[in-house]
């Protein structure tokens, strides 16, 4: 069993909608739905915590209503950085054991590897979801490239993130404490020099960030669809 963490306090600036993106629409469902629905469904997940902007709690909480998702425990609010939401999600968890942390932002999760990564976390307490690089990689300054990167060493980082509840606690407090500021959960427990485990995930995991990512999104929301049929 697991709890998610579920950062939801975003602006959505690369997406450019006037609005939180998670509220945009794929096939006529908020993002923030969708992404919801998968640890609904899920009867491995427990509980689900929220971090949100407090002036869009209300119409969250209407949506929750509209589209009956029942496991959300608590509401919380986020913070200026999402780290700071993760943290805030954290401490309003009502329970311990392993917490998975997931942007709101990624509605195509597949439960498999929701399942890999808990499995890996009970068993060596932090692991990521990730998918290996599969494009050519060099390290660029000022334009010009200075070297190619052995692509076989490098993995593209993507949420769920799984943790011991203490784990995480313990890395998000002393990042706070200390002003660090990571892109991903992992980063904070790397700093504790913990070994954090890699769970191979699935391309089409894509964070909805800009435009072109809601064009990605019908279709491979059309694809699942078409698979469960
Ligand atoms: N202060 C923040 C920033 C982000 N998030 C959440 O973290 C996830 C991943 O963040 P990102 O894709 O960067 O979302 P935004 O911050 O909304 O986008 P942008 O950076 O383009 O403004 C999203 O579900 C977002 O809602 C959050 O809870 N609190
Ligand atoms: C946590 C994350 O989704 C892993 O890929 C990513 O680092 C979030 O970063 P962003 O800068 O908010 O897109």
């Amino acid at each position: 069993m697991y709890t998610v963490l579920l950062p939801a306090a975003g602006s959505g600036k690369r997406m450019g909608a006037n609005q939180n993106k998670l509220f945009l629409e794929l096939r006529d469902v908020p993002i923030l739905i969708h992404t919801l629905r998968v640890f609904e469904k899920d009867s491995m997940c427990q509980h689900i915590v929220l971090a949100v902007k407090k002036e869009e709690q209300a119409f969250i909480e209407h949506l929750l209503m509209k589209y009956q998702i029942s496991k959300v425990a608590a509401i919380t609010e986020g913070g200026a950085e999402r780290q700071h939401s993760v943290y805030a999600c954290l401490k309003a968890s009502p329970s311990r054991g392993i917490v998975l942390v997931h942007d709101a932002a990624r509605p195509f999760i597949k439960q498999e590897v929701i399942h890999q990564l808990v499995e890996t976390a009970n068993q060596s307490r932090a692991a990521v979801a990730a998918v290996r690089a599969k494009d050519t990689m060099k390290k660029v300054e000022n334009g010009i490239i200075q070297e190619t990167v052995n692509r076989e060493s490098l993995w593209i980082i993507q949420t769920p993130q799984a943790f011991q509840f203490e784990l995480l606690e313990k890395a998000e407090r002393l990042a706070n404490e200390e002003g660090f500021l990571g892109t991903d959960e992992a980063m904070l427990v790397e700093r504790l020099g913990e070994s954090v485990h890699i769970v191979e995930s699935t391309y089409d995991n894509v964070k909805m960030t800009t435009k072109e990512d809601l064009l990605f999104g019908e279709v491979i929301l059309n694809k699942m669809k078409q698979e469960e049929q």
